[in-house]
């Protein structure tokens, strides 16, 4: 039975972007980037495709403002979605299907083809209107987001032709939320993602021989899970606190060895630690490195990413994009809660350049199921969206 989004253009784009299996692992981005270039035509716009490393695409759709010299607007999205376990899933995972009620399923429902896809059609709506902005628009479409550096916006912003779209804010993803409340990030905790190696003497399982790798190794995870311990009890403690408040330690890959009866030369404990905004990264980074010293010879720390200190964006009179911002959802009466996101986004390498940005994805009374079995959204929170940014997107261009 036919639904009355069955035949809205902009549900049927969404529905589109959501069917082309940009999954991990070894994606390929081909079919997907056709269809947003045919996007952008359908704009009116340009389109260009940049290559900052090696099968790690950047499509970025430019709407040139009638003041091009000010700093631009970037509008940011990630193409890439978590895998899926089909098996749990009620509708296949990529065929976006709609239920008669609106909602649709798909990987990427939430997390984030529907702000890549609002994006478009709210700019479509602009255009239609016969707008003019005073600042450009750069709509960017990342690759790898989901997965360790190096990614699509982790290049990107290395490169010439990223200095030459002079950003000067940027939106990306935030998270739905189950209430009426939309949530809206200006901070990130700083990502340490750590392989912590131990080396030790090699030999017979059978013998009690010294240093070995895993006498390192319990002593460095005894050392990180203690802290974790610690952070968990503040958590727990202090119901103000959220987790994006404390530093977070998860133990996440144990490799090494060869054969049980084999003591290794060398074992690897992986720890994915998420700073909290008032750590001091030196102080923290003195403290592994003495517990490295104190567990024995040989111990050496690999950072797969070590973000620096992120300044969060203001979210005061002095940060005139966050006035446009908030000026817009106000007059749309949305109730804004901003937090600093536990997770980490590609917000965070224009934060590290310096560049104000806002996580922000316009989904509330909507369940979080990010990552999830069934991930969905309702095509009448969708279509909300697209009128949410046009607002929100005049507001942030057409800032002095
Ligand atoms: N969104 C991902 C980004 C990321 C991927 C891989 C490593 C670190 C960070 C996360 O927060 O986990
Ligand atoms: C909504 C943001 C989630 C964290 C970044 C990601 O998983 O893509
Ligand atoms: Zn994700
Ligand atoms: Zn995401």
């Amino acid at each position: 039975m036919a639904t009355k989004w069955e035949n809205d253009p902009a549900v049927n784009n969404f529905r589109d972007y959501l069917r082309f299996p940009t999954v991990h692992p070894n994606i390929n981005y081909d079919a997907c980037l056709e269809f947003l270039k045919r996007q952008a035509a359908s704009l009116g716009l340009p389109a260009r495709v940049y290559e900052p490393a090696p099968r790690k695409p950047v499509l970025v759709m430019s709407w040139a403002g009638t003041e091009p010299t000010l700093p631009s607007i970037l509008l940011n999205s990630h193409m890439d979605v978590v895998p899926v376990f089909e098996k749990s899933w009620r509708h296949p995972p990529f065929a976006a299907h709609m239920d008669p009620d609106g909602t649709i399923y798909a990987r990427g429902a939430q997390d984030m083809k529907c702000v890549g896809a609002q994006y478009v059609d709210a700019l479509r709506k602009l255009r239609a209107r016969g707008v003019t902005l005073k600042r450009t628009v750069h709509v960017s479409f990342v690759s790898d987001e989901e997965i360790d550096v190096p990614n699509g916006m982790s290049e990107f912003v290395k490169t010439q032709e990223f200095r030459n779209l002079n950003v000067g804010f940027s939106l990306d993803e935030g998270m739905a939320s189950p209430t009426d409340e939309y949530l809206v990030f200006y901070g990130e905790r700083s990502v340490w993602e750590l392989n912590i190696v131990c080396t030790g003497t090699s030999g017979h399982g059978s013998l009690m021989l010294s240093n070995t790798a895993g006498e390192k190794v319990r002593y460095m995870i005894d050392k990180l899970m203690d802290l974790r311990a610690q952070e968990k009890k503040k958590l727990d403690e202090d119901p103000r606190l959220t987790v994006g408040d404390v530093t977070t330690v998860n133990l996440t890959k144990l490799t090494g060895g060869i054969q049980t009866n084999v003591v290794p030369e060398n074992l690897t404990a992986s720890f994915d630690i998420r700073l909290a905004l008032s750590v001091d990264h030196q102080e923290f980074e003195n403290m592994l490195r003495q517990w490295t010293i104190e567990a024995g010879e040989g111990v050496t720390l690999v950072f797969e990413e070590k973000d620096p200190h992120l300044e969060s964006t203001k979210l005061d009179s002095s940060n005139p994009y966050w006035t446009a911002f908030k000026t817009a959802t106000d007059r749309l009466n949305m109730n804004l809660k901003t937090v600093v996101f536990p997770a980490a986004t590609d917000s965070r390498f224009l934060r590290q350049l310096g560049v104000p940005a806002l996580g922000f994805s316009p989904m509330n009374h909507t369940e979080v199921q990010l990552h999830q079995h069934n991930e969905s959204l309702s095509a009448e929170t969708f279509l909300r969206g697209i009128d949410i940014y046009v607002d929100v997107i005049t507001a942030l261009a057409n800032v002095a």
